[in-house]
């Protein structure tokens, strides 16, 4: 293994990268471009200006205000061009960080405002994502991105958009889920979605345990049948320590003794998620400016990692909350104690918790993922 955690070795390392929103990781020179020939109105007119605006505007502390903010990463994806562009330059930016493996998601039901109808809105994500593949592999950087397709929590299009997502799937789309405002709209709504993917046997993960607690998991998981969990960070007030709940005692889970940690209980829903190794795809800065955790140090992504539950580390929008999956690395190396062991560890669990046919997760994890790690 490596020996000096350097960004520019975090950088080289290879990536997996399961959550990911393609509508959240635009450049901000593409946008201003593409807002310049539609006549779209910006709240910035310089490429730092609108990365800075993206940034702030996001840092709200509450979910709904942040969400608003793609207001204008969206209104620059309404035709084939734009969502096409996109895509390439998203697959591009995640192989140039080291990806190798990625999921981008994307919810069709905001690209319609152009005209496309939700499949041509698909068959142009696809074909950026192609030309972006064929780019990352001609600079010696080759990738693999997969999509899956978003329905909108507060819409009733869900049904409907996991049909659309099941006929594209031998063409790139392996995977659905649902996002958008989590508190008043529980995944229960979208039952029905869920069940027919169950009976196409199609992979879906769920937004959940992010701006709202406990029974959104356990919808998320025991009625619908989740595979995964976007985000699921929420899973922490479920754990307590001497009768007091993790989230209140004080000192960073980088320095809780092997003791403490082990001492740490599991309520029943914890212990399942645990159990049955339900991924959880975390996402830390976004977290923080959510609200839905306090600093990196703090974070419960280190937590449940000491406590093995199958924990995943994701970017979820690159462009609002200014980062990459080197930053991510870098932060929790910087201020939550991580090392190469727990990169490796990330790395591999994402790779296993893939969308992708498991012949194909394995040969990444054989040989792109360990070589790096275990020479
Ligand atoms: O962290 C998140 N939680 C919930 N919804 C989100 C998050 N990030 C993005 N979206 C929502 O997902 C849509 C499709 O990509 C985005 O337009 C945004 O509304
Ligand atoms: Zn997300």
């Amino acid at each position: 293994m490596p020996e000096s955690l350097t960004p520019e070795l975090i950088k080289t390392a290879p990536k997996a990268l399961l959550h990911d929103h393609l509508d959240g990781g635009l450049r901000p020179a593409t946008i201003l471009e593409l807002s310049e020939q539609i006549g779209h109105e910006l709240p910035a007119d310089t490429v730092e200006g609108l990365g800075a605006w993206f940034a702030e505007s996001a840092d709200s502390g509450s979910l709904v205000r942040y969400l608003e903010t793609f207001d204008h990463t969206i209104a620059v994806m309404q035709t084939a061009e734009g969502l096409a562009r996109v895509a390439r330059e998203c697959v591009e930016d995640l192989a140039a960080d080291g990806v190798v493996y990625a999921e981008s998601r994307y919810a069709p039901e905001q690209h319609l405002a152009g005209g496309l109808s939700l499949d041509e809105v698909v068959t142009a994500v696809e074909d950026g994502i192609r030309e972006g593949e064929a780019l990352a592999a001609e600079a010696g950087r080759p990738i693999r991105v997969d999509t899956l397709v978003t329905a909108m929590r507060h819409a009733a299009k869900s049904r409907e958009i996991a049909e659309l997502a099941v006929r594209h799937r031998d063409a790139g789309v392996t995977g659905f889920d649902i996002a958008g405002a989590e508190a008043g709209f529980p995944p229960t709504r979208h039952l029905d979605a869920f069940e027919y993917l169950r009976r196409e046997n199609f992979h879906f993960t769920i937004h959940a345990g992010e701006a709202f607690g406990l029974p959104s998991i356990w919808e998320a998981i025991q009625w619908c049948g989740a595979e995964r969990l976007g985000h699921g960070v929420r899973i922490v007030d479920d754990l307590t320590l001497d009768g007091v709940p993790v989230t209140e005692i004080e000192t960073p889970y980088a320095d809780w003794s092997p003791e403490q940690v082990s001492a740490v209980q599991l309520g029943r829903l914890a212990a399942y998620v645990r159990d049955r190794r339900i991924p959880l795809e975390m996402c830390p800065s976004s977290n923080l400016q959510t609200g839905a955790a306090p600093s990196i140090a703090a974070h419960p992504i280190t937590l449940l990692d000491r406590l093995r539950f199958r924990v995943t580390l994701n970017t979820d929008n690159r462009l609002m909350s200014g980062t990459s999956m080197s930053r991510e690395m870098e932060l929790l190396v910087a201020e939550a104690g991580w090392g190469l062991r727990h990169l490796r560890r990330v790395s591999v669990n994402a790779m296993k918790s893939a969308f992708l046919p498991f012949d194909q997760r394995l040969e990444i994890i054989e040989n792109k993922i360990k070589p790096f790690y275990d020479d």
